[in-house]
């Protein structure tokens, strides 16, 4: 982004505070270059203090924008949509949507204007500048894709995808991080039953998950293949493990994945 240019972040709940405060830390904006609105306004009050523009007024903080990002949930969009279109430019803007299970053409169906959409999936560690960020188009240009990317890389690792596979990333990496943390949740509270108090079992059952996730990134190896270095002959890992399995613990990922895969498809009505 250039010192010019402007974005205007609507629904400024979880996701779109996180983005913006990303933004602003990696130096890629100042505050006063971001617009933030929800209804309740003063929830955003400490942001207006630190030089970001608060309102709760869609159309003003769309017609002062270079790129917009959607931000609201899937059932509040079209009300948003409805609400912006009269200050929208098409041949001037990108719309940059976070929102699950709406495709860009169908916030184009619904505005009824060709404007380019880019769709991006972040997930909660976005708040730490860690999200895992899937990004898919099907009619931004390579100059707003490229412009999309380096956005959420401030937040995290970007990668692009087809459209049609959005859905099946919502359940994967935005969904995936609650699954991951309820695995670490569980490993805690037998942690917890083996002897240790609640918190350093949390503490130990967390880092553990972080090496395992590291030992895949840094070392680029397969899951098997570092199981397999656990796994003595005879011994107490191979026993827990199996047994694990025998329970279906890989089966309830995959299943719980399916499912929620499923769902995301689902989650907005076209005619609200
Ligand atoms: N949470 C997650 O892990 C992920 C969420 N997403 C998607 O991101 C979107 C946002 O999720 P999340 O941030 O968790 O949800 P939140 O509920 O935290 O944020 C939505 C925000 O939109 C505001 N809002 C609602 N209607 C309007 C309106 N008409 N104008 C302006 N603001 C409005 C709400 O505030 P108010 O009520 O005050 O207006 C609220 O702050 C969703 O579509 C979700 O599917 C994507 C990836 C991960
Ligand atoms: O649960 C949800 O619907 C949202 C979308 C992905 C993560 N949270």
């Amino acid at each position: 982004m250039n010192a010019q240019q402007h974005i205007s972040i609507l629904g400024s709940g979880n996701i779109g505070l996180s983005l913006a405060k990303g933004l602003v830390k990696k130096g890629i904006c100042k505050p006063q270059q971001i617009s933030l609105t929800r209804r309740n306004v003063a929830a955003l009050a400490q942001y207006a203090e630190q030089g970001y523009h608060v309102s709760d007024n869609n159309l003003r903080a769309v017609r002062k924008a270079d790129i917009i990002v959607l931000a609201v949930l899937p059932q509040q969009l079209n009300k948003l949509l409805d609400e912006i279109k009269p200050s929208l430019k098409p041949d001037k803007q990108l719309l940059i949507s976070v929102i699950s299970g709406v495709s860009c053409a169908d916030i184009r169906q619904h505005l009824d204007l060709n404007v380019q959409v880019i769709r991006a999936m972040p997930n909660t560690a976005i708040a730490i500048g860690h999200s895992m960020t899937c990004i898919a188009t099907d009619n931004g240009t390579n100059k707003n894709i490229n412009m999309t990317k380096s956005l959420f890389d401030t937040v995290g690792v970007t990668i692009q995808i087809n459209e049609e596979l959005m859905t099946s990333a919502t359940a994967l990496c935005a969904c995936g991080i609650a699954f991951f943390l309820r695995s670490i949740r569980a490993a805690s509270q037998g942690g917890t039953e083996i002897g240790f108090h609640a918190h350093d079992a949390l503490k130990m059952a967390a880092q553990t998950a972080k090496g395992a996730a590291d030992l895949l990134l840094q070392l680029a190896s397969h899951p098997e293949q570092e199981i397999d270095k656990v796994t003595s002959p005879s011994g107490c890992t191979i026993a827990g493990l199996n047994e694990m399995e025998h329970h279906g613990f890989s089966s309830a990922m995959i299943k719980g994945i399916r499912l929620s895969a499923e769902k995301a498809g689902d989650l907005y009505k076209k005619d609200s």
